[in-house]
């Protein structure tokens, strides 16, 4: 059996050859319609194909959105599992979007789908909330450091509605989000050349400088494109961060498509937006 490399690793590799840009594979129902093909598990088919075609062998990390997969049921899951065969077969890292989170027992169902090395769906990392106390995610932290996959927790998203519950102040005076973080932070001590529990962070959510971002894992940052962040913002909301960040465009890279070299030509001047951007901090 082959044993990977712990994901933490195998993401900074991949940042340093390819750029830290996250293409995210969203077939959302306009999209499909934009893209000319019908909202059905072959448009999802051919959407998600296309999508993996152009820039699996260029991007370090991609991210299908496990919601406009399961809104097909058993056959979206089928395509989604080829998706992320595919796509790792291309040299992408994929990092399944799926948010999952529930009391520790369920959690342990939910790490067996998705981070359990012979399971269909394996990916090199999954999405989490931590909303059901972070101990909750437990069974998930065991198996990926078992399987050497990765997680990303939910800490400060980037939707306007987030901050209700992840700036909410805890009786001991620290944030939820910032609970989160340090966390984190625990998780991936002494990790090298980095650690493989990431925080989601959207590059939506302003200023970051009361919050130690200092994990030594992965931060994803959704938001860059369709939500209104740009590739010049990622200095300015994460500082000295920014070398840890992966930023995530997913609208922002399809609304080119179908055609191939759109898509292509779209993701590397993102990619370089991206890097100069990143350099520049
Ligand atoms: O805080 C979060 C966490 C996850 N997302 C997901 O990222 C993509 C963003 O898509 P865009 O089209 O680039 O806006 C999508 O799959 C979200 O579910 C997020 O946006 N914010």
């Amino acid at each position: 059996m082959t044993v990977l490399e712990p994901f933490g690793a195998r993401l900074r590799t991949a940042m340093d050859e390819r750029g830290p840009l996250c293409v995210g594979i969203d077939p959302h129902a306009s999209l499909l319609a934009q893209w000319g093909l019908n909202d059905d598990v072959a448009g999802l088919e051919r959407f998600s194909r296309t999508v993996v075609e152009a820039v699996a062998d260029r991007v370090a990390v991609m991210k299908p959105q496990s919601a406009f997969f399961e809104r097909f049921g058993s056959r979206g899951i089928a395509v989604l599992e080829d998706v992320v065969r595919q796509a790792r077969a291309a040299g992408t890292l994929v990092v399944m979007d799926a948010k999952r989170g529930d009391i520790g027992s369920t959690m342990a169902g939910y790490a067996e789908a998705y981070l359990h090395k012979d399971a269909p769906l394996f990916s090199d990392a999954l999405t989490v909330s931590p909303y059901l106390g972070y101990g909750s995610l437990s069974p998930a932290v065991a198996l990926a450091r078992e399987s050497g996959a990765g997680l990303f927790v939910l800490a400060l998203t980037s939707n306007p509605e987030g901050p209700e519950v992840q700036h909410a102040v805890r009786a001991d005076g620290r944030g939820v989000g910032a609970t989160m973080l340090a966390h984190l932070a625990a998780e991936n001590a002494g990790e090298e050349p980095l650690g493989s529990f990431g925080a989601v962070v959207g590059a939506t959510v302003g200023d970051l400088s009361s919050y130690d971002l200092d994990i030594n894992g992965p931060l994803l940052a959704p938001g860059v494109g369709a939500q209104g962040a740009t590739p010049a913002d990622l200095p300015r909301v994460f500082g000295a961060a920014v070398r840890n960040v992966v930023p995530n465009v997913s609208r922002g890279v399809l609304r080119h498509g179908p055609d191939v070299s759109a898509l292509r030509t779209a993701t590397e001047r993102l990619a370089a937006e991206i890097r100069n951007a990143v350099g520049a901090s």
